[in-house]
Formats: C-alpha cells, structure tokens, sequence
C-alpha cells in the first residue's frame, strides 16, 4: 500500500467522508464542501441520478452500486482534486484517488433514533446498528488505506459536525502536494483526542527557494547556507540548510493537527547537518499531559530524522497550550 498515491499531481486534496448510514456523512461533506469551497459527491445520489446500478435490491431496500460504473464515472474529477466523496463504503474506490478518509462514527444509542425516525425498522434497522457496533467501516478503511490518512471522527452532536468540519478543513487547507512532500500524511489523531504516546508526523524536503526565503525574512545569510565551496571548506558535503528552519517543522506540525495551539516554550540540539534536498520527518510525539482549568498543557518529544536512514539530525522538547481537547482523555497528569 505504500506509496499508494505517491506521484499525484493533484493541487488539492480528495477526501473521503465514509461511516454507518446515519452517522453523518452527507451533513458533514456538505458543510465541508461549502468551508472548503471543494466539490461535494454524494455516491449514492449518483448511483441514482446516472443509473450507475444493476438494479434494486428488495432485501436491503436500496439500489445495488456496480462499482466499475461508479469508478469509471469519477476517475477523471478525481484526478484534479478538491473532491469530497461521501459513501457507506469505500473499499471499492482506487487508493490514489484519496489524501484522507474520514470515518464518522455515532454512539449507538444516538444511531438507533437517527435511523428509527428516518423509517429504519427490522432487519435493516439491526444490520446498521451492528455494523455502527462492530465498527465495520472503520475496518473496512483501515484495510483499503494506509494508516495515516485513515481517521475516525465521532459525530454525535451538531458540535461534533462543527468540530469535524473545523479539523478537515484545516488538514485540507495545509495539504502539501505531492511532488512537494515525498510522504506527506495525515495524523489518525484529530483535534480532538490527544492522549500520551500519539505521533504526529509529516515530511519535508527543503529546496533552495526555502532557504533564500528564511535567509530573507531571517536576515541570516550565512555562506554555509549559499556557498557549496564554503560549506565544503567547512567540512560539510553541501550546502546547509538553516538547522532553525528545519526545526520550524514542529510549530507547524502540532498547530496543524490542534489550531489554535499556543506554542510556549522548545528546546533544540542540532546533532547532524541536513542538506538542502534532504527527505526530512518530523515526529511530535506527545509526552505528558496536563489539564488546567479549561486548556491543556501538552509536552512533545519532537525529533526530526532522514527519512530513509535512522539519522537524528535535531530533537528536543516542546511545550504547548491546546485549548480545543473537550474529549481529550489524559492517561497520565502530571
Ligand atoms: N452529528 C450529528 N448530530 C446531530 N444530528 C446529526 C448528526 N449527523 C447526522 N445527523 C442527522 O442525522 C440524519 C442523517 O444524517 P446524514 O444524511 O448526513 O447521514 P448519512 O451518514 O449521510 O446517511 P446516509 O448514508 O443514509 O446517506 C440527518 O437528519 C442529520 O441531520
């Protein structure tokens, strides 16, 4: 599964908004479409509207999708990006069509009157309910997808649609293409849930135009950053890339997953050069966690290595106040 989108042209993200019939998965794409001003495709409206079927299934009481119709009708909309697709199933759908899926999930008790008052009743009604239990759709994307763009959201209340929105759009807004980040991924961990030992990880290569840009606004332009021969002389293989630069991956990496983040303190050692072009990942790995009156005090170990070799380049800590975490649940306090 690696790599499964690796290549893409893509500008925007396509993300997938799957779960249990009920959880949500319409409501929340449509507010997302409209926050991201992305496309909305509801699979099954589709199914409909371009009799992609094979017919209607009495048992079910709903049409029966022929998944090649469907695939070959989205496959060039797919390629341009910026599509949100939502459906009660996703393990049809090409892997490099999708950035990040979103499975929503509904406690069970709430599912049960969403889809009793939508007329769900016997075997339907129970076949939904153990599916939403047995967590099936979760499965079914944790097995389709690779593990980082894979997250569950909870969708119980009208808040949690606004919190999920608030999350995706933000994860939509920083996607990085491609060709710009060899293994950009989205973090299983939302802005809502952080306990002790969640990793966030995201890569980047550092080109040229970003060191002239930080020399720009840093007025650092040391020879070692633009000079290959100084950096040579000065016993490096090439040219450097600002070790202060580098370590701006982590800011970015916490206040992408929880907005809002309140960065208070980072400490740094810078243990081996990163030249410019270098594969570089950053990993945020939350240590401790502390609950004040209504925010939380989070500590990160942060580290940033080659990506392709077990080489540390920077680590230390970091200390941030996250004010969003209603559901966070704190395996350790300090
Ligand atoms: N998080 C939520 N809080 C409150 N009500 C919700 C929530 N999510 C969905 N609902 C309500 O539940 C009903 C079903 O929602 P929606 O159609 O978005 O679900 P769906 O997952 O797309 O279902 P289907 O797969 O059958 O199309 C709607 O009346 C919607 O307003």
């Amino acid at each position: 599964m690696a790599g499964a989108n690796s290549g893409t042209r893509r500008q925007k993200p396509n993300i997938l908004i799957t779960g249990t019939p009920g959880t949500g998965k319409s409501t929340t794409a449509s507010a997302l479409a409209e926050a991201t001003s992305f496309k909305h495709i509801c699979v099954g409206d589709l199914v409909k509207d371009k009799n992609l079927h094979d017919g209607w299934d009495d048992q079910f009481e709903s049409h029966v999708i022929n998944e090649d119709l469907v695939v070959d009708e989205l496959e060039d909309v797919m390629e341009g990006g910026g599509n949100i697709v939502d459906y009660h199933g996703c393990d049809f759908f090409p892997e490099r069509w999708f950035d990040l899926v979103v499975v929503l999930q509904t406690e069970n008790s709430i599912l049960y009157d969403r889809l009793t008052r939508r007329g769900y009743s016997g075997t339907k009604l129970s076949n939904n309910i153990e599916c939403e239990i047995f967590q099936v759709m979760l499965e079914e994307a944790s097995d389709s997808y690779e593990e980082e763009i894979v997250t569950a959201m909870q969708s119980d209340t009208i808040e949690d649609i606004d919190d999920n929105v608030a999350s995706v759009t933000m994860l939509a807004k920083t996607f990085v293409p491609r060709q710009l980040l060899v293994s950009r991924c989205f973090s299983s961990v939302t802005s809502k849930t952080l306990k002790v030992g969640d990793v966030l990880r995201e890569a980047r290569v550092f080109s040229s135009e970003d060191v002239k840009g930080y020399a720009e606004v840093s007025h650092d332009w040391n020879p070692l950053h633009f000079d290959q021969e100084s950096a040579r002389k000065a016993g490096f293989e090439d040219r450097l890339v600002h070790g202060m630069l580098v370590s701006s991956m982590f800011p970015r990496i916490i206040s992408a997953h929880f907005p809002g983040a309140v960065y208070v303190s980072q400490t740094l050692h810078f243990r081996s050069p990163v030249y410019i072009g270098d594969d570089i990942l950053g990993i945020v790995q939350a240590t401790t966690l502390r609950q004040t009156k209504n925010k939380y005090i989070v500590k990160f170990s942060t580290k940033c290595m080659k990506n392709h070799s077990e080489l540390t380049v920077l680590d230390g800590e970091a200390t941030a106040i996250l004010p969003n975490l209603e559901m966070l649940q704190p395996s350790h306090t300090e």
